[in-house]
């Protein structure tokens, strides 16, 4: 489904509760302050295993249909999110509409704050697209209800690194699941979208010996990068058409569409955009039609949602680099229970996450 298709089936819902994207979302909040200029909407889709963790994006959105379609596709991701990594939160997102390098400012972020702590906690926030260590400190000024905060005030610090730790993690499971071998030196492997995350992993990627080719809409951070770790900046027109071991989308969601699906060579799909399947049902099976392993993002992109989950739990660096390398075996286990029961690997994944979520749900029922 293109990003054009998506905005003509959204428009075209019920405002909230018949959107496209609704999914049984617990609450949804829009926040307004004409002062600093914030618009905001906070997204907590189930609190069942705990408070509703996830980060806030700050993005131009083309218009508030595609904010809040991001708003509860996010949030309902981050619920499977957290449930399949084991942590006791809830899952929950927040959209700032607008441009972050032009219209943030610090009284919008503490202005947002506001909101959130208006929440009480049902909505604990933290650092997305568009948001840095330095704005969850700002919003740490207003309210508790904040993780990502930078290790001076206490916090685990930039999650992005472990995020990357994670997604290659994954990546190395599903290469071991297609090729018989982890181990990814020669393989080629695009990198779509080298910012906080994609950075590191074309690092991780490099040291391996992989051939890493790099694209971004941003020139500068793409000769960066290039110089850092010697990857091969991508100038053609037509990435997914590219010939490829491994493509790993690690900008933002959705690439994996009606458009681009039918183009992709490559073996497996593993990277850190949250929602990289469009439609989740179509395009899984797609995938899997196409002989294509797709590691589920929101499996194999926890790694910062477990370095967050540590501000609350109070554990250290070793037992977050723990709990993120196990992504390698739960993603082994989710290609091979896909396999077993003939269900997308997307598939396999929600329903072990929702079971742990049911199976809460009738703990706290009785
Ligand atoms: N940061 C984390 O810890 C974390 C955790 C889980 C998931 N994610 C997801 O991973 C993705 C990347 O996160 P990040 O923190 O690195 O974000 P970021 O903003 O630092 O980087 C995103 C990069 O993608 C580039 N980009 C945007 N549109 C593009 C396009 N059409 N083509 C190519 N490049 C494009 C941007 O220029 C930027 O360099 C996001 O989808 C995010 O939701 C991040």
């Amino acid at each position: 489904m293109s990003q054009h298709t998506t905005l003509e089936k959204i428009i075209n819902q019920d405002p909230v509760f018949g959107q496209l994207s609704f999914d049984d979302h617990e609450q949804v909040v829009f926040c307004n302050d004409k002062d600093t200029g914030l618009k905001a909407i906070i997204g907590i889709h189930n609190t069942v295993l705990g408070p509703a963790l996830g980060g806030t994006r700050m993005w131009q959105y083309d218009n508030e249909w595609a904010a809040l379609n991001d708003a509860l596709r996010l949030s309902r991701g981050m619920t499977f999110k957290s449930a399949i990594t084991g942590l006791n939160l809830g899952g929950g997102k927040a959209v700032i509409i607008g441009d972050a390098k032009t219209q943030k400012t610090p009284e919008m972020m503490r202005r947002f704050g506001e909101f959130v702590h208006s929440l009480s906690g049902k909505y604990i926030t933290a650092e997305d697209v568009g948001m840095t260590t330095g704005d969850m400190d700002t919003v740490r000024e207003v309210t508790p209800y904040v993780t990502g905060i930078s290790q001076e005030k206490g916090g685990a610090g930039n999650p992005s690194p472990i995020t990357a730790y994670g997604v290659f993690m994954g990546m190395k499971a599903a290469a071991k699941y297609k090729y018989g071998s982890d181990v990814l030196e020669d393989k080629v492997v695009y990198v779509e979208g080298i910012g906080n995350v994609g950075e590191t992993l074309v690092e991780y990627l490099t040291q391996e010996g992989a051939q890493v080719h790099i694209a971004d809409i941003n020139q500068d951070r793409l000769e960066e990068v290039s110089a850092k770790y010697g990857a091969k900046i991508y100038t053609g027109a037509d990435l997914h058409a590219e010939k490829m071991d491994i493509y790993a989308p690690c900008a933002l969601g959705a690439t994996v569409n009606d458009n681009t699906i039918q183009k992709l060579q490559a073996d497996i799909v593993a990277g850190a955009a949250n929602n990289q399947l469009a439609d989740e049902g179509k395009h899984g099976m797609l995938l899997q039609q196409r002989g294509i392993v797709y590691a589920p993002d929101f499996l194999i992109n926890a790694g910062g949602i477990i370095n967050v989950y540590a501000e609350l739990e109070g554990y250290d660096r070793s037992e977050i680099m723990r709990k993120t390398e196990n992504i390698y075996t739960t993603t082994i286990e989710i290609l091979n229970k896909a396999q077993e029961n003939g269900v997308t690997t997307h598939t396999a994944a929600l329903q072990i996450a929702q079971a742990r979520i049911d199976a809460r749900r009738q703990e706290n029922r009785g």
